[in-house]
């Protein structure tokens, strides 16, 4: 393995990285920096927590202390909890060149971001919805000369998942000059390769890990089935056990949507975890705070939506429970990854339903690690013997939460999302409830074709049978 000086860094940033127990370069930092100091695009997929953050921070770092102005480098992540990791990074690499950053992210005061932007800061690590909101209406900073432009967790930024980025990605990307060093990094870059070719048009470097297996070999990876009805049961049972035989310890555990996310946590406080969640429904300086409290180990357990399932490095995660089975093995794959980072080891557990076998096969597919995990028989005991308390935390939970305004506040929040989007809240319902219609009269429609089919071949059973018993009898009377 070569070491940071035979990669091409300065001195002064070797002396940095010294100082941050970064002594020795990773794969894909000792294969993606040379090229990306050379002047080439880049594209980096490597495994969650294999360095790939210093892999582009290094060389931008190394050509901005060579032309230093501002604003030098745009970086695109799709959290703004990462925006905040990924600017950390920069800010403490770059202390000795006095690096000035900036961060742009929702939830947070537009006006102190346009002044800052306005500063011409090095460095600028965004989301993609703010920083397009402040081109679109301030024309008080420009990216037209940036040298840099890094979409990292590439992919997610370009996939249509529940907060689609394409729209704004296309302001941002009229914004930036054509003459640009493009790089993009994520654990699980190969299914949008096509589309990330066309933005990082420059012949890219592209590497990959050759590896056979998604995930870290320091993880552990084990799966639970158990009834849909038990599963909370397990959670319990597995955090207590958990608590029972560490004593330094932290878990993450992540579910999907932000009513369970919020329902769990206030069930796990009922039984004394000490728990904290992190979700899209919560306000963003309660989300920057939960996490600072987790991250210091104020709080053991942190409950997450998929908001928390991509790039945040917290070194103590040993464990990562998945209280749903991910429905797309790269979503798996992020949500372990924030476990055995940097060379550590680390659990995952995923709690599998009936209802859930198909997705674990398909998980399966992609990464054969996965291990059945059983309980011996008197553990099985011991949930069952928890399965009514903690069913009965969980109804008193969902009614507390039910007599708040969490569901309300969740449609206010659609209605501004609609509105930010230039739709017409009121039309868009009435467009949903005329489709939904739709689709329920297309449904009735199928089910009545199916059932006047079935009752047609039920007919014509009858009669073939008829006929053909007519035909034994006169073949019988005939003989
Ligand atoms: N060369 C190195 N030697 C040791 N530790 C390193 C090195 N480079 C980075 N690290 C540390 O490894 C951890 C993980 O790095 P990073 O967050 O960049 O991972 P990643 O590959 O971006 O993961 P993910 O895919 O989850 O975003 C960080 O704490 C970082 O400080």
């Amino acid at each position: 393995m070569s070491d940071f000086s035979s990669l091409g860094l300065s001195d002064w940033l070797i002396q940095q990285c010294k100082q941050m127990g970064i002594s020795k370069p990773t794969q894909v930092q000792e294969n993606c920096m040379p090229p990306i100091l050379e002047g080439r695009d880049c594209m980096g997929c490597a495994k969650t927590g294999s360095g790939k953050t210093a892999a582009f921070v290094l060389p931008v770092l190394q050509k901005l202390s060579e032309d230093p102005y501002g604003i030098f480098c745009l970086v695109l992540t799709p959290t703004r909890e990462l925006a905040y990791q990924i600017a950390e990074q920069f800010r403490v690499l770059g202390k000795p060149m006095g690096l000035r950053d900036c961060i742009i992210v929702g939830g947070m005061d537009m006006i102190t971001q346009a002044l800052e932007l306005s500063k011409k800061p090095h460095v600028v690590v965004a989301t993609p919805g703010r920083l397009a909101d402040h081109i679109r209406s301030s024309d008080t900073f420009s990216i037209k000369k940036i040298q840099f432009l890094i979409l990292d967790e590439a992919d997610r930024l370009l996939e249509q998942g529940c907060t689609d980025f394409t729209k704004d990605l296309e302001v941002i990307l009229a914004a930036v000059p054509v003459k640009r060093q493009t790089l993009l990094f994520s654990a699980t870059l190969t299914d949008t390769l096509q589309e990330l070719k066309g933005i990082a048009m420059n012949k890219p470097f592209f590497w990959e890990s050759k590896s056979e297996v998604r995930t870290v070999e320091e993880l552990d990876q084990r799966y639970i089935l158990t009834p849909e009805k038990v599963k909370d049961a397990y959670l319990v049972h597995l955090i207590q056990k958990f608590q029972d035989e560490h004593d330094d310890w932290s878990i993450m555990i992540f579910t999907n949507t932000c009513k369970n996310c919020q329902i769990l946590t206030m069930m796990m406080q009922k039984f004394n975890f000490p728990t904290i969640s992190l979700h899209s429904m919560m306000k963003q300086k309660q989300r920057f705070a939960n996490l600072a409290k987790f991250k210091s180990s104020v709080f053991k357990i942190l409950i997450a939506t998929d908001v928390a399932s991509r790039g945040l490095d917290i070194p103590t995660v040993q464990v990562v429970i998945n209280h749903n089975t991910p429905g797309l093995p790269k979503i798996y794959i992020h949500r372990v990854g924030r476990t055995a980072r940097a060379g550590r080891h680390g659990v995952s557990i995923t709690l599998v339903t009936q209802y859930d076998i198909h997705l674990v096969h398909s998980i399966e597919g992609q990464i054969p690690q996965m291990n059945l995990f059983c309980f011996p028989l008197l553990e099985e005991k011991e949930v069952l013997k928890i399965l009514t308390q903690v069913n009965v935390a969980r109804r008193e939970c969902e009614i507390k939460l039910e007599s708040t305004d969490f569901d309300e506040k969740k449609e206010i929040n659609k209605r501004k999302q609609m509105i930010l989007e230039g739709k017409d809240p009121d039309v868009e319902a009435k467009r949903k409830a005329e489709l939904e219609k739709i689709r329920s009269e297309k449904k009735l429609f199928k089910e009545r074709i199916q059932e006047t089919i079935q009752k047609k071949q039920h007919g014509m059973q009858k009669k073939l049978m008829k006929q053909k018993h007519i035909q034994k009898e006169k073949a019988v009377k005939s003989t």
